[in-house]
């Protein structure tokens, strides 16, 4: 790291002009070494599109290796706070110092003004969501947008790289000839590659740092080569190149729907728990003991801005059937009706009505700690009761569960209040210190296996079973000779748990 300033650097990047023909990566006939200078030196400015949870992160991760980073967000509070040295994003180990020492140091920069930032970066890296439609087709809207401000300050030698999620083929048929009309270059003026996040929140720098090796795609292989470049410098971990843009596109994508189709899997074997009166987690948990077998954990659905969206950027995107991917969906996406119907029989069985009933929901995000709400478990749940005319409340250390139509609690009230049941769907840390004792006797649906009510008076059904062996309704069906196989006796019986 040199400490370069950013107007140290568009003075040497003039100074340059005479000599180096491009001033970017791509087409360069610079050596390997000095192209790695360049970009270490802050002589290459990069821009960094999309500052969340994870763009954020990798903004600050460019700026401690290349030292000239701007970042760009359409919302001006993230701009405001990231320009005041402030990390927007929370549970990111180390993030809040790395952005305050960047910011402090000239490093990194954070505007709204996509163009003018274009304008200014041989470097333009894409971190902003993929989203879907109404139809559940890709919505491209956004990485679109963003190409359209690279467009307009694209110069010859420039590399794009897009490290959003994106359908394989969309940097070859969409990005590429969008670019290129609209920024009037040519395709083969300018680099395209496809480097995928391997990133979760929580863990952002570690994995951004390298974790894992960089996979590495382009439109052709000079862009490949330059991107390269890029990642050697960026990540401790091996670069692993692949054939091209379209390769690396999917191999995200098929990370994804690999991990959908196995949480799937899993969700449909944890529904077999109440017939087989096992638990079903001590029997997933037995099975992965073999390396070949890698049983994932069941839960109330599959939440997040990734892994529910990417089996959508292949299914219709095709004309196969894709019947495995497709049914593992479905089988996710019908989780939160499944806890709301053991729910459901778990209160007929107290000889409550789910109708009128009140119900709190632990847990809106889709996973502890990350304020995230999209496509949440959590929000099925709280349609499913709200259908089923249910009275839902809802707590959550994050977000206010009024703005997802559940009336907000906190956990110091519950034991003021009185409610018929409670769902655990996203079990925060702070879900650790409520005092269930103190708490008048419900049913609690626990979706997560994360509340152990045995010796409380809670009427508990803990979804697939507990890792510890006890069967959805702990051990007392065993204890009091409840036929096991017989799942309509189970969902029939009325002494199968604490009276409530
Ligand atoms: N979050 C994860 O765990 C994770 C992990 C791996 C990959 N990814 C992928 O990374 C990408 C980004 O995810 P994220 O979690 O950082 O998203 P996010 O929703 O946390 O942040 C997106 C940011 O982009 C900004 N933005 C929206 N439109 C913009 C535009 N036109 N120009 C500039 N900024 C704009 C938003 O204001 C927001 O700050 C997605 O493609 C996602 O699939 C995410
Ligand atoms: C572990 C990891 O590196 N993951 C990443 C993932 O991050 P993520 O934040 O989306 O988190 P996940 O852990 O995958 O969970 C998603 C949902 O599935 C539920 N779930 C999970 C596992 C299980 O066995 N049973 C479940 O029910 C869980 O509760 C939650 O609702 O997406 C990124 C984006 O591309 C990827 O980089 C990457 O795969």
């Amino acid at each position: 790291m040199t400490g370069t300033s950013p107007a140290d650097v568009e003075s040497s990047a003039t100074d340059d002009s005479e000599t180096t023909p491009t001033h970017g990566l791509y087409g360069t006939d610079l050596s390997p070494d000095e192209q790695r200078d360049r970009l270490t030196n802050g002589e290459i400015p990069v821009a960094v599109y999309g500052l969340g949870k994870m763009g954020l992160p990798l903004a600050a991760v460019y700026a401690e290796t290349t030292g000239n980073v701007t970042g760009i967000d359409v919302d001006p509070d993230v701009v405001a706070a990231i320009s005041d040295g402030e990390s927007h994003v929370v549970g990111e180990p180390g993030l809040a110092d790395l952005v305050a020492e960047q910011v402090d140091d000239g490093r990194l920069t954070a505007t709204t003004d996509g163009p003018a930032a274009a304008d200014a970066s041989r470097v333009h890296v894409v971190i902003v969501p993929t989203l879907l439609d109404d139809e559940n087709d890709p919505d491209l809207a956004t990485v679109e947008s963003v190409a359209d401000d690279i467009a307009t300050g694209l110069a010859p030698g420039d590399l794009v790289i897009v490290e959003s999620t994106l359908p394989p083929m969309t940097c070859r048929d969409v990005l590429e000839p969008h670019l290129a009309s609209q920024s009037s270059l040519a395709p083969d003026e300018f680099g395209l590659a496809f480097c995928p996040e391997r990133t979760a929140s929580g863990t952002a720098l570690r994995d951004i740092r390298g974790q894992y090796p960089k996979v590495v795609g382009g439109v052709d292989d000079e862009s490949t080569r330059a991107a390269a470049i890029v990642y050697d410098e960026l990540s401790t971990n091996e670069v692993h190149r692949v054939s091209d843009a379209t390769t690396a596109e999917a191999v995200k994508v098929f990370e994804g729907v690999y991990r959908d189709v196995n949480i799937g899997l899993a969700n449909e074997l944890c529904q077999l728990a109440d017939e087989l009166g096992i638990s079903v987690r001590e029997a997933i948990d037995t099975a992965n003991d073999l390396p070949m077998c890698q049983l994932h954990d069941p839960g109330p659905g599959v939440g997040g801005h990734c892994i529910p969206y990417y089996p959508h950027f292949l299914l219709r995107q095709t004309g196969e059937s894709m019947a495995v991917t497709r049914a593992a969906r479905c089988t996710n996406a019908e989780m939160p009706s499944v806890v709301v119907d053991r729910l459901e029989r778990e209160l007929d069985s107290a000889g409550t009505d789910i109708e009128g009933a009140s119900v709190v929901v632990l847990g809106i995000t889709y996973r502890p700690g990350v304020e995230e709400t999209r496509a949440s478990p959590a929000l099925g749940v709280i349609d499913e009761l709200s259908e089923r005319d249910a009275r839902v409340s809802g707590i959550d250390p994050l977000v206010d569960p009024a703005d997802y139509g559940a009336s907000p609690v906190e956990i110091d009230e519950l034991a003021e209040e009185s409610f018929d049941a409670a769902v655990v769907v996203t079990p925060h840390e702070e879900f650790d210190r409520i005092d269930w004792n103190a708490i008048d006797p419900m049913v609690v649906v626990d979706g997560r296996d994360t509340v152990d009510l045995e010796e409380t008076a809670h009427r508990e059904y803990a979804l697939g079973g507990s890792s510890d062996g006890r069967p959805p309704r702990g051990d007392r069906g065993r204890r009091r000779g409840v036929e096991r196989r017989d799942s309509e006796t189970m969902s029939a019986t009325t002494d199968g748990g604490t009276d409530v």
